[in-house]
């Protein structure tokens, strides 16, 4: 160490030290952490930017939690449970670093996800826009887990949840709204890891939603070169959005399970039947048996 006390980096992984118990993560002091896999192991990455993914004033804390949910979202898709989670931060102020550890260490106990490594930046100037990543790695319940590619026609299309609950929790949190159930869904998604490990048995293809439940399904539909034929009336809507059904289907946000079964199977777990899956026509999508109109955005898309 160099100067005369600890620096924000140095202090922070000291903090990280008391969530990041799991013996492969060596007491973080370490270059690398140390798994012991048997058998496949599934990974994923998913970044988060301030001002794209949470708004400037939020509280830390969700942010943490946030992040965390989403890549574990990632790993339900593929009947995981996580074995490993290594986080890039960048520093914040004292404030900020603090409330984020709290969250970050509710979101590791609530799904049992153990800490083993990361890195720490400083910002390059103060107050610039946050960049923070997460690495997941879980262990599939099936080998090979589901894909995006594994729908097959004649297959029922499911989805758990409501979709449009994202979309009401944001708008409250813009408006300064403290209702915290309508909140939630936007500021704490919970990743849907028992579902998806329930599924391992019997689902056909799956994916996690988080960029709208249209845009996708008609990239599940086109990794599986079948079209999927959606009754948009059977997709459980928040009901914050009942007259925004279109919104609720395309805003994204939501991580929830989209998935198929074989026709006629029992679903295992809480989820509502939206659809069929049909031989490749000429779009991936059918709503309510024509394909969405051009120009209307189907989901959320970076870059555009
Ligand atoms: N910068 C990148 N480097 C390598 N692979 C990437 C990168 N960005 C996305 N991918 C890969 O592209 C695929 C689609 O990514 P994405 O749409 O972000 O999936 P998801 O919605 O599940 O996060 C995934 O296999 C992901 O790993
Ligand atoms: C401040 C703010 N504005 C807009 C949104 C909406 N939004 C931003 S990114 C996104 C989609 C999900 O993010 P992405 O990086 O595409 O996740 P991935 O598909 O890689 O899992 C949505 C719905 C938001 N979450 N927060
Ligand atoms: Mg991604």
């Amino acid at each position: 160490m160099s100067g005369s006390g600890p620096s924000g980096e140095e202090s922070f992984i000291a903090a990280l030290r008391a969530l990041a118990h799991d013996p492969g993560a060596r007491g973080l002091t370490d270059d690398a952490a140390v798994l012991h896999a048997s058998g496949a192991l599934v990974a994923t990455h998913d970044t988060m930017v301030e001002g794209v993914h949470w708004l400037a004033g939020q509280d830390p804390a969700d942010v943490a939690w946030k992040l965390v949910a989403s890549n574990l979202s990632d790993l339900a898709a593929k009947t995981c449970r996580p074995v490993g989670l290594l986080l890039s931060f960048m520093l914040g102020d004292e404030a900020w670093n603090t409330r984020f550890l709290a969250g970050l260490g509710e979101a590791l106990a609530a799904f049992d996800a153990p800490l083993l490594g990361g890195d720490t930046v400083s910002a390059p100037f103060p107050d610039a826009p946050k960049v923070i990543g997460l690495t997941a790695l879980g262990q599939p319940r099936r080998d090979p887990p589901p894909s995006r590619a594994d729908a097959t026609a004649g297959q029922s299309l499911w989805v758990t949840g409501r979709c449009g609950a994202a979309l009401a929790g944001f708008e409250a949190v813009q408006a300064g709204s403290d209702d915290h159930a309508l909140t939630a869904p936007y500021r704490r998604p919970v990743p849907r890891l028992a579902e998806g490990q329930a599924l391992a048995p019997v689902v056909g293809a799956m994916m996690d939603l988080s960029d709208g439940l249209l845009l996708d399904a008609s990239r599940m539909a086109d990794a599986s070169g079948t079209t999927f034929a959606i009754e948009t009336r059977l997709v459980p809507i928040h009901p914050a959005l009942g007259r925004r059904r279109r919104e609720a289907l395309s805003w994204g946000d939501d991580y929830e399970l989209l998935f198929t079964l074989p026709e006629g199977a029992a679903c295992p777990v809480d989820a509502a039947r939206i659809g069929s899956v049909l031989p490749r026509g000429a779009h991936p999508l059918l709503l309510d048996g024509s394909p969405p109109l051009a120009g209307q955005p189907l989901g959320y898309r970076h870059g555009i």
